[in-house]
């Protein structure tokens, strides 16, 4: 199993304007699975990623990673942990304009205080890996959606991660680049020793999951079984 959270509990705001983001989530996710979490804006999907990622502490419950507490992890753990075991892909891209395509997928090697030269050697190769090589020096502007889309996974995936949450990824995409995306990473990124989390609205990508997690009002309200669940995964 690659996370396990326990009783999650977020709330925002005081007094009148308290909000109870996520309510007492527990689920489970394996290594080589993706698993979507659907549900209506404003249910609790980006909150709950968000303590299950180290990027907010929860106000209550645990998040176990390979068996380990992360929110017991001292802040220089975390930090390692956020750098090294989890990579981000979010719905707008964050790509950096005035940076070429490389150097963007770079990034995460540079903060991790890698040698800039070995960084970019490093970006050319999974540029290559998502069918980007070509584009390489060029800034991200020029690139179509989709192309941006894969230079965000590419970034993502350079750590070599073995959590890789996905906001949206679909969202500024058209059908057919969105399925091709989607369809891109579960056969390319995803591994048995990967589990990818994707937060989407898009009934289109359903088939790529494994399991479809929903949540309503902070809880999650059920799981399904996605178009992937007859594969089988390590330690279910
Ligand atoms: N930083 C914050 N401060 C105050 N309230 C917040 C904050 N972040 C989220 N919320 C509130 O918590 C609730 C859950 O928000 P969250 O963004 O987790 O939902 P979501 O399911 O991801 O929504 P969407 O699909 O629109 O992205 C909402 O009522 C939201 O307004």
């Amino acid at each position: 199993m690659a996370i396990r959270a326990e009783g999650l509990t977020k709330g925002f705001g005081q007094g009148e304007t308290f909000t109870l983001a996520v309510s007492d989530v527990s689920f489970e996710a394996y290594r080589g699975e993706m698993l979507f979490i659907v549900g209506p804006s404003g249910s609790g999907k980006t909150t709950m990623l968000s303590m299950v990622s180290g990027i907010l502490r929860p106000d209550s419950g645990r998040v176990m990673i390979e068996g380990e507490d992360i929110w017991a992890m001292g802040e220089d753990a975390l930090a390692h942990f956020r750098l090294h075991r989890i990579g981000f892909v979010f719905q707008d891209f964050h790509l950096f304009p005035r940076l070429t395509t490389a150097e963007n997928v770079a990034i995460p090697l540079v903060i991790q205080r890698r040698d800039w030269g070995e960084a970019l050697t490093e970006a050319r190769r999974f540029l290559d890996i998502v069918g980007l090589g070509h584009r390489a020096d060029i800034p991200p502007v020029k690139l179509s959606g989709g192309e941006q889309q894969r230079v965000a996974i590419a970034r993502a995936l350079i750590g070599q991660p073995d959590i890789l949450v996905l906001d949206e990824p679909t969202a500024s995409l058209d059908g057919d680049t969105g399925r091709n995306i989607i369809g891109f990473v579960r056969r390319e990124v995803l591994n048995d020793k990967r589990c990818i989390l994707i937060i989407t609205h898009d009934a289109r990508i359903f088939e790529f999951a494994d399991r479809i997690m929903t949540m309503e009002d902070g809880r999650v309200t059920r799981i399904d079984q996605g178009g992937m669940a007859h594969v089988a995964h390590e330690g279910v």
